[in-house]
This record gives C-alpha cells, structure tokens and sequence, in this order.
C-alpha cells in the first residue's frame, strides 16, 4: 500500500480536461451527459446526492458514472463490484474520497485517520484502534449506565412539561452522546443533557449545520481540485474571520490535550490515553515519517506513534463521530418502535426477561442475550444507513475490478441506499421494518457486503463496537421506562435531509409514556426488601390501581394479619382465580402435576405470606414481565419448605407447559436467603447489590433461566408464541375468554 499523490481526476493530471470527462464513455459505462465546468454537480443543488443516486441508478442500472467537476465517480450497487473495492482490493482503494477544502492527507499535520492514507493512515487506525477492542469497552459501560440515567431523567422532565408527553427525541440522544464521548474520550463531566446551552453542544451543531450547506467555496474546489492549496487557505482565513464551529471544537480539544498532558499522574482510562501514550518526541508529522522510513518494516516501531497535532484532530474526530452517528441512529430506530409497536412491544419483552426494571446498571454480558435487540439495531441500520455520504473510495492505481479498467484517480461511491432497499438480498418488502430478517438463517443467505451500514473492509467504521453497545444500552434502558407512541407533532414518512450523514429534516418528535411502575405507584424504593409484610402492604397499595376487569377477578384488601378468617378469604380468593391460574405443586414425586388445593398442607393453605407471595406472582407477571402474557401456571417446590415460603416457581405462558416456552419467576424474601444462601449468591448478590426490589427477584430468575439457553432462544423459539400473543391482544381474546368462563358476557 503506497501513499499516491493526490490524483485529480482519474488518469492523472497529464489527462485534458475534456478527456477525464470522456472516462465513462469509453469505459461503456452508463450515466447522465456532463457539463463541461460542473459535471454533473448542479444535479445536487435541488436533490441530495444519496436520492440523486436512487433516481440515476432507475435510470442507468446498477452501475453508473458521473463527474463532480471533472473528477469521475463510479456509483455501483453490485454487491461483488462492493466486495472487490472495499475488501478485496484494499490495496488499490485505501483512500477515501477527498473534499476540496479539506487537509491535504498526506502533508498536512492536522490529518486523523479519516481522512489520511496510505502507510498514514495504517499508522494511525494502529495507534487507535486497541482503544476500541471489546476489553476497553466493556470498561466504559458505568459511564455509558451514569449517562443514560441523567437521560432518563431528562425526558421524564421533558415528557412531563408538554400535554401529550412529546419528545423530540433526536435532540435529547444527540445531548446525550455527546456526554457520552465527551467522557469516554477525554474524561470532561459535560452534562449538556441537563443543559441545552451547552457552547460545546452548540458547536457541535454548528459543525453539523455547516455540513447541511453547500457554500460556493466547495464548489470551487470541486470545479477545479488542481487548486486544492489555494481553496484550504481561503477557507482557513475567512473561517478565523468569522468563529468556525469546527476550529473553536478543535482549540478546546487542544486546550485539553494540553491539561491531560500536564495531569502526568492521572492515568485515565480513556481514548485519549491510549493516544498520549503513543505520542511522538517531536510535533512534526514529517520527522515521523523520515524515521519510519529508516527502518525496514515501518510499520513495528511507529505503529503506535501519534504527534501532537495529529491527537487533537482524532479527539475532534471521535467527539463528532460520536455525536452524530449514534444519536440519529437511535432516533430512527425510536420513529420506527413507534411506528410498529408489535415490534416494540416484543423487543421490551425480551429485555424485561433478561434487564428487569429493577437493575439501574446495565452490565456488558447482559447484553449479549438480546438478540432481537440486535436485529432491531441492524434493522433500523438497513433502513437509514445515514453514513452512506462517505462510503466511498479513491482508486489510487489503475486495476480491474470485474470487468472494468479503473483508472487511479476514479471515485468509487457504494449506492448503499439502493443495496439495502435491493428486493433480490431483503425480499418483497423491503420498506417494512422487519428485524426477523437478521435471523440467522437469513443472514447466511445473504451476500457479505449487503449490509455496509458501517462500511465495509479495513477502513470500515472504527467506533462500531462503542456505537453498537451505546445504542443496545440506551434502547434497553429507555424501553423499560418508556411507550412510544407517534406525537401530533411528527411527519410520516420521516422528511430526510443530507448533511455528512443523512437524518431527520424536521427531528422525531414522539409521546413517550412512562410506563407505571409497580413499585413506585405503591411508594416503595428500588432495592427495598420485601419480606412477606411489605409485601402484603404493597399488594394492597397495588390492587387499588389495577382495575377489576384488568385482575379479571375482585381483589380482596390483603395485609399482614393473624387473624383466620382473613386467611382463609385469601386462600378461597386464590382459588377462585382457578378459571386463569392453575397453581401446581412441584413436589419430588409429582412434579408438575397436582393442584394447589388438593396438595396443600392446611397449614400451608392458610400462611399469610404463602397467599400473599402467589397473589404478588400474579400481579408482578401481569404487571411486569407478562404484559399480554397469560400467566397459566405457578410450580413451586414443597420438598425445600422452611417457613412456609417459595423458593422458585416456574411459569408457564400461553398453556404451553414446555420447557421451551418456560420462564422461571422466584421471589426471595428475606427469612429465606437467610436459609438458602445459594440464592443468595446466584441470584441477588450476583450483581453486588443490596436484595432487589420485589420487581427484580422476580426478573433475576428469568436471567437465569434464559441464560443457558441458546442465543437466539427468544426469537426463534418463541416467536409462534408470541405471534399469537399479538393476535389474542389484539381481539382481547384474553378478556373476553375471562369473562365467558365466570359466566359474565
Ligand atoms: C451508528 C453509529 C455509526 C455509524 C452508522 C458509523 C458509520 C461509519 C461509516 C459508514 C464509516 C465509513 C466506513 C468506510 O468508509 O468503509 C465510518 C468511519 C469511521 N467511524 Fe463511524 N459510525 C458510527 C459511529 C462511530 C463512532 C461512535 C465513532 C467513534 C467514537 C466512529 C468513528 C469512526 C472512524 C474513526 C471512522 C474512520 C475509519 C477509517 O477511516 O479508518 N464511528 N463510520
């Protein structure tokens, strides 16, 4: 891989103007007639570029060429032609597309990795990339948990402000990512989620504003790229001029490069760290190189040098990547829960199974048994694949690729937009929101370079594994709190605008509801332990807000009490729900099999706490985990009986007493971890906190129980069930069958 000149338009410089303009022709490749000055350029001033390719490729088909002033750009959505490009021809198209009035890649020393080249650009994606491995990860995610906590309280104050809870959602994620890089990366506490005026929030607007216009400079530059020198000295000057978002985000990284390097013995454990560690002695970028070049392999010694010059403009870098990309992503990804909310409910049903309510800290394993998270995620990537603005490469040599002469110089543009909208990889349908084509065996179906939301080969996205765990974390912590219905407010389809990514012209404005919380309503804390008195006490807080025809059956006031009759009216209340619940007594002998009042002990029957557990099963699963869910049967164990208490239930939904469709649900009150310190330590202590809340014991069992399964368990296994879940809702089967049984409609 050799660092080339910068070629201005394909075949070089020594070519004439109108030749360069003849490449397409002779090649025998289709596209619209240039205009001699501009191209094709003028084309964009009314379309932008990733609609503009949508409508050349119905016209010419899926390989098409244009010009941007007299530069070739060969715009394709051949999966193989992709492939060849981006991976298997790295060599020859390791650069990326170059803008007129950006830094020379090769010379200049405020280059990152973006848009450096060559041996350049190894040296620098060497240098970073270890700070993005999956074990320096994983380490930022209490702070990615702190900042979507203040998230959290953000929009519950946002939601509560407006009449209809409306949220506009790309604003909050984008406050929210921006403390999230700004944290991850140079350890600065910004907080501009609790303030909107936040100057660096504001100027990282304004950079991105910026990139929404097309001032007449760029076009310049684009008309004539020979000048390039003269174009970047203009911009420069008249940007110092009139204060430049991007130069004042360039002195304050500057300004904290410089402090991080005089706080010498606080080793953080940050992207910045890992570049001031790889600092070279000298600021020139030039030094850098001519030692490299001394040694044989120049790669071994200067793989993990950076100058000074060359850490602010990562740090600038990483705090726009960071910001832009992942928090349009996210609002995609809520506009389209909203607009398929059986997706969205199946999506917070797995992550209630695995991240109940109770847990304020995400941890980075939990993660991984979200698959459907995943296939949202990927979904939503598919459908707005809002970075398709820079997947492109330069050809630095002359090479075949298929069966075409590329000529160095030439622009190669992936038309992802057309690739992820191609019938032939995703089926008939591809404007539905579909997460269930990400299954396994639809993606081994499917060519590699199908789906390039993050690009493709060695210079593919460096930040997608930090992108990818902020957006499952932030999705799986917001679902739990919140519904997501379109506002008044929103424009369906989503109105698109380009800038350096594609994203929502006008923002996604949605009502989130928060979602009740059990144990809030009945004014008990997180993490509070419930022993059977709380318990009772909160069961009766609670049956005040769920209404008869929701329970199915009236509810009489439970407390904790002495008294006979009071138990037995609770134990008779229990049974009653027999025509919904069949509670069965997992003995030794007769697991599963026997009914709770013909197995009981009487003393059993009548135990207060016993009573008030089950009545708290009942409520939890209806409330929490088995929203929509039918809870069919309670197992719990009478071999293990110390003071009369549960020690694990199974529950079984939709009737289906299979373990495939089994989800454990145990609650522990306090008398019986003492008893069984095993539970303890599997299950409560597991996460080093104090005894969760109600809410959660019953949730951790659920961990539990998936956690040895397979992967993929929730969608492949439990689809059907769930599928016929989303029909009984919808024709309030559930509630009509209720009623039938007791007799009432
Ligand atoms: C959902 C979020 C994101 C998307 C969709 C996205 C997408 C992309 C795309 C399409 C590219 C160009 C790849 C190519 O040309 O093949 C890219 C490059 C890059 N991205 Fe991201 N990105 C995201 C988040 C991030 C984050 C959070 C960071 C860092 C904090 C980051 C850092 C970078 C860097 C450094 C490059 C340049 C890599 C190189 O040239 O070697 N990205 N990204």
């Amino acid at each position: 891989m050799e660092t080339a000149c910068r070629p201005n338009g394909a075949g070089g410089s020594k070519k004439s103007r109108k030749d360069r303009m003849r490449i397409f022709q002779k090649m025998g490749i289709p596209g619209p007639e240039p205009n001699f000055l501009f191209g094709n350029l003028l084309e964009f001033q009314k379309v932008p570029l990733y609609k503009k390719h949508q409508e050349w490729k119905q016209k010419y088909g899926t390989t098409y060429g244009y010009y941007e002033g007299p530069t070739p750009v060969l715009v394709t959505s051949d999966v193989n032609i992709l492939e060849e490009v981006f991976v298997k021809q790295f060599n020859n198209f390791h650069a990326r597309k170059l803008w007129p009035v950006q830094v020379d890649p090769d010379k200049d020393e405020d280059v990152h990795m973006f848009f450096a080249r060559g041996r350049r650009w190894k040296r620098l994606r060497g240098v970073v990339n270890p700070a993005f491995s999956a074990a320096k990860i994983r380490k930022m995610t209490p702070t990615l948990n702190e900042c979507i906590n203040h998230l959290l309280d953000v929009m519950r104050d946002t939601a509560n402000k407006t009449s209809h809870k409306t949220v506009e959602l790309l604003d909050i994620f984008r406050r929210l990512t921006l403390d999230t890089i700004l944290r991850c990366e140079v350890g600065i506490d910004q907080n501009s989620l609790k303030n909107p005026d936040d100057p660096i929030l504001n100027h990282c607007k304004g950079v991105i504003n910026d990139t929404v216009k097309t001032p007449w400079l760029y076009l310049l530059g684009f008309l004539f790229p020979s000048l390039h020198c003269v174009w970047i000295t203009l911009y420069k000057f008249l940007h110092n001029i009139k204060c430049n978002s991007a130069f004042w985000l360039e002195d304050r990284m500057r300004e904290v490069v410089s402090m991080r390097r005089i706080l010498t013995n606080e080793h953080r454990n940050d992207l910045m760290q890992q570049m001031l560690d790889a600092q070279f002695t000298s600021d020139s970028v030039q030094d850098l190189e001519k030692e490299a070049s001394k040694i044989s392999n120049p790669y071994k010694k200067f793989l993990k040098s950076m100058t000074n010059e060359e850490i602010v403009s990562h740090a600038l870098l990483f705090l726009l990547a960071g910001y832009e990309t992942t928090s349009t992503t996210l609002a995609y990804l809520f506009f389209e829960l909203s607009q398929n909310p059986h997706v969205q409910q199946r999506l917070r049903l797995e992550i209630m199974a695995v991240l109940p309510r109770g847990y304020h800290t995400i941890e980075y394993d939990d993660l991984k048994q979200l698959t459907y998270l995943d296939y949202v995620i990927w979904e939503t990537l598919r459908k707005y694949p809002l970075a398709s603005t820079v997947t492109a490469r330069q050809c630095m040599r002359d090479c075949t690729v298929g069966n075409m002469q590329i000529p160095m110089g030439m622009l190669v543009h992936a038309n992802l937009w057309d690739v992820h909208y191609d019938p032939t990889h995703w089926g008939e349908d591809p404007q539905a929101f579909n997460p269930l084509r990400f299954m396994p065996e639809q993606r081994r179906k499917r060519h590699a370079t199908a789906w390039m939301p993050f690009g493709g080969g060695p210079r593919a996205c460096a930040g997608i594994r930090f992108a990818l765990l902020q957006l499952k974390m932030v999705v799986s912590k917001v679902l739990r709190d919140f519904d997501f219905y379109p506002s008044d407010k929103l424009i369906v389809p989503l109105p698109l605008k380009q800038g350096a990514t594609i994203l929502p012209a006008e923002g996604v404005h949605l009502s989130a509801r928060r979602r009740g919380s059990a144990l809030s309503e009945a004014g008990l804390r997180r993490g509070s332990v419930m022993t059977g008195i709380p318990l009772a006490d909160w069961i009766g807080m609670r049956r005040k807000s769920l209404r008869e025809e929701d329970f199915g059956c009236e509810i009489s006031p439970l407390e904790h009490s002495d008294n006979n009759s009071r138990k037995a009216s609770l134990t008779e209340n229990l049974l009653k729900r027999n025509d919904t619940v069949t509670i069965r007594c997992n003995s030794k002998e007769n697991r599963r099999n026997s009914l709770l009042e013909n197995q009981l002990t009487s003393e059993a029957k009548s135990h207060m706490r016993r009573a008030s557990v089950i009545k708290g099963i009942e409520l939890l699963t209806k409330d929490s985990v088995g929203r929509g869910l039918k809870l069919t049967a309670i197992n719990f164990d009478t071999k293990n009986y110390k003071h009369n208490l549960f020690n694990l239930r199974d529950v079984y939904f939709n009737g289906q007493p299979d373990i495939d469709n089994t989800m454990g649900i145990s609650t522990m009150p306090e008398e019986l971890l003492g008893e069984m310190p095993h539970l303890k330590s599997k299950s409560v202590l597991r996460r080093g906190s104090a005894v969760p809340d109600l809410e959660s014991v019953n949730e951790i069992e659920l961990i539990e129980s998936f956690k040895p399964r397979e992967k993929s368990f929730i969608l492949e296994n439990t689809m059907d069930v769930f599928d016929e879940i989303d029909v009984m809702k919808k024709s309030n089967y559930t509630s009509e069958r209720l009623h039938k049984r007791r007799g009432s409609g």
